[in-house]
């Protein structure tokens, strides 16, 4: 890098659908020059030499070994979200590069996406919705919209990390009862501030929910985590809302489950793929509510996360250590 010149940052592009918002651009401009994949990919040699750090968003561009080939400079990966199941985090540190990830810009608003899609799917907003804007006055009239009671309800969190923590205290507000299931159990005094009982296992949590909020990393452990025993052992009534990945449940469990009262409903944030293919039956399901990968799409919330991006990769490229730094288990 010349004397005077910014590090050399690249991102897959800018604008489109998965490319940073033009919003961000300005800021990111302060503290490093650009650089899109088109541009890199046009240049691979001259620019790959320049590059030392890498914003990725919504999980692009991909990170393969071909890409990190290429830029042997490469200091630090800052990814836009708190998932990195999209990256291979051994891959990547076996090239000295670090990584880190955006957890303080990201566990309120996606907290909030949950409260949203348990609240909607409890009070079928969207179905009253269609209902409310169909130019049939007698469809409005006759509209069997009862919904299921949340004051007083049990809600049981499958992964209290900081989002779990903060669904906890904003279910608390609403009066639930709220159950949880982490691996590591909570200290005494954060159950107490928000209410929660921990059940060492999920077996329990499944069978005495109302509502099921699944919240955990994707993991090789948590692939497929509720499946077809553990949809079972849920209330007929329950509703089950993913907010963590789509690949923790098994979807075909989870459709066949809601096709024949299993459970009650669902609200999904994430699917497998995403999106699903347009004739997928899950799409089709009255009692099924989804969202395109919404978490932390607010305008504050995605600033935040490209301000926590710049600061990991600053403290990267200056030698110190990273706020969100995330470790190859
Ligand atoms: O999906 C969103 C995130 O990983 O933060």
């Amino acid at each position: 890098m010349e004397e005077g010149e910014l590090p050399w940052l690249l991102v897959n592009e800018i604008g489109g659908i998965r490319g940073i918002l033009h919003s961000h651009v300005p800021f990111l401009k302060k503290h490093f020059h650009l650089i899109t994949m088109k541009e890199f990919l046009e240049n691979r040699k001259d620019i790959g030499k320049k590059v030392q750090a890498i914003y990725l968003w919504w999980h692009k561009p991909v990170i393969n070994k071909e890409l990190l080939q290429s830029l042997p400079n490469l200091k630090v990966i800052a990814n836009s979200g708190v998932g990195m199941d999209h990256l291979d985090l051994k891959l990547v540190a076996s090239f000295g590069v670090k990584m880190a990830n955006a957890p303080r810009a990201v566990s309120s608003t996606t907290a909030d996406t949950g409260m949203a899609l348990l609240l909607a799917s409890a009070r079928r907003l969207v179905e009253v919705h269609n209902i409310s804007v169909s130019p049939s006055v007698e469809k409005y009239c006759e509209a069997d919209i009862l919904g299921v009671k949340v004051t007083g309800a049990t809600l049981g969190i499958i992964g209290m990390g900081s989002i779990g923590y903060k669904i906890a205290l904003r279910a608390k507000a609403f009066e639930m009862n709220i159950l949880y299931h982490n691996r590591t159990r909570r200290k005494v005094q954060e159950e107490q501030d928000v209410g929660a009982t921990y059940c060492k296992k999920i077996d329990s949590l499944l069978q005495q929910a109302d509502f099921v909020m699944l919240v955990v990393s994707l993991t090789p452990q948590t692939h497929k985590l509720i499946g077809k025993r553990e949809l079972e052992l849920m209330k007929p009534t329950a509703t089950l809302i993913n907010i963590s990945r789509g690949a923790v449940v098994d979807q075909e469990a989870l459709l066949v489950a809601l096709q024949t009262g299993v459970i009650g409903a669902a609200a999904l944030d994430v699917t497998s793929p995403e999106p699903l293919p347009r004739d997928h039956p899950l799409l089709k399901l009255k009692n099924v509510i989804i969202t395109p990968h919404l978490g932390i799409k607010t305008n504050k919330a995605t600033y935040m996360i490209t301000e926590e991006a710049v600061e990991n990769i600053l403290a990267a490229l200056n030698g110190l250590p990273l706020p969100s730094e995330v470790l190859p288990s």
